[in-house]
């Protein structure tokens, strides 16, 4: 048996397994939608802790004695229960407003079309069957007024992120508002240094970017001390200044996706 031949068998060996894991993925999903309609008979609630906590008890058991990890095991299972849980709501919620299938609300973010907080609230609005309506805010403070004042039904604001921890300004906010923390999501961010098509980094003088990003890339911006920064009151406004611009010597911190959206 040759090398090539043995590395070809056992990825298809393991693309079997991928395929029969997606499988059991959905047949789960269904079941768990079979939970939401005996739910909704016996009018009981759709999160129910004290089964999330017995069945992630015995997985990560089970789990260990086969030698995998209790933190994957975890991370794992809580991803499947919340995908479970977030169709259940789905389910119900149709079930509810059969005329209005998706529900549309309003919320407020930081930046514009592209920024991050775009991305995270388009996706938290993605998984649980809701439209977006969004409104791009300049500040913190002008998103929870937006939210206050009936503008928005909802405000997206980032508290914390791993690389630099919590974003003060928000804690700031927040204690100056009456408003309460209803839902959660994390997002990967990943930072690309976007210019014009043809660009090069070695030409590249200026770079627009909100201070969040500018700390998270500090290693990045400490090996090119020749790059002058402009700070931007968002990811998206850096964008649209180098969108803006004809020069080939500007660029601008944000995600790929942003950098698609704006282009
Ligand atoms: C499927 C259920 O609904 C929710 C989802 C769970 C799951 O996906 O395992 C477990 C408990 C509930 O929070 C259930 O109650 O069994």
């Amino acid at each position: 048996m040759t090398k090539e031949y043995s590395l070809n068998h056992t990825r298809e060996q393991i693309s079997a397994l991928d395929n029969e894991l997606l499988a059991l993925l959905a047949k789960r999903r269904d079941l768990s939608l079979d939970v939401a309609r005996s739910k909704e008979v016996d009018i009981r609630p759709i999160r129910d802790t004290q089964r999330e906590k017995e069945l992630l008890t015995r997985l990560v058991k089970q789990g260990r004695e086969q030698g995998l990890d209790a933190h994957y095991v975890l991370s794992l299972y809580q991803s499947i229960i919340e995908d479970s849980v977030l169709n259940q709501q789905a389910y119900l919620q149709g079930r509810a407003n059969p005329a209005l299938q998706k529900q549309q609300y309003t919320i407020a973010y930081l930046g514009a079309r592209g920024s991050y907080s775009y991305l995270a609230a388009t996706r938290y609005c993605e998984r649980r069957q809701v439209t977006m309506q969004d409104l791009g805010c300049k500040s913190f403070d002008e998103i929870v007024q937006a939210v206050e004042s009936g503008h928005a039904d909802y405000g997206f604001l980032p508290i914390e992120n791993t690389s630099s921890g919590s974003i003060n300004e928000v804690y700031d906010v927040l204690q100056h508002t009456s408003l309460s923390i209803v839902g959660e999501t994390t997002i990967e961010v990943g930072h690309c240094l976007l210019a014009h098509p043809g660009a090069r980094l070695s030409q590249i003088k200026t770079v627009y970017a909100h201070p969040q990003p500018i700390s998270q890339c500090s290693r990045f911006l400490s090996h090119h001390p020749e790059l002058k920064l402009e700070y931007c009151s968002s990811s998206a406004e850096a964008m649209e200044q180098v969108f803006a611009s004809n020069e080939m010597t500007v660029a601008a911190i944000g995600s790929a996706e942003g950098g698609h959206s704006i282009s």
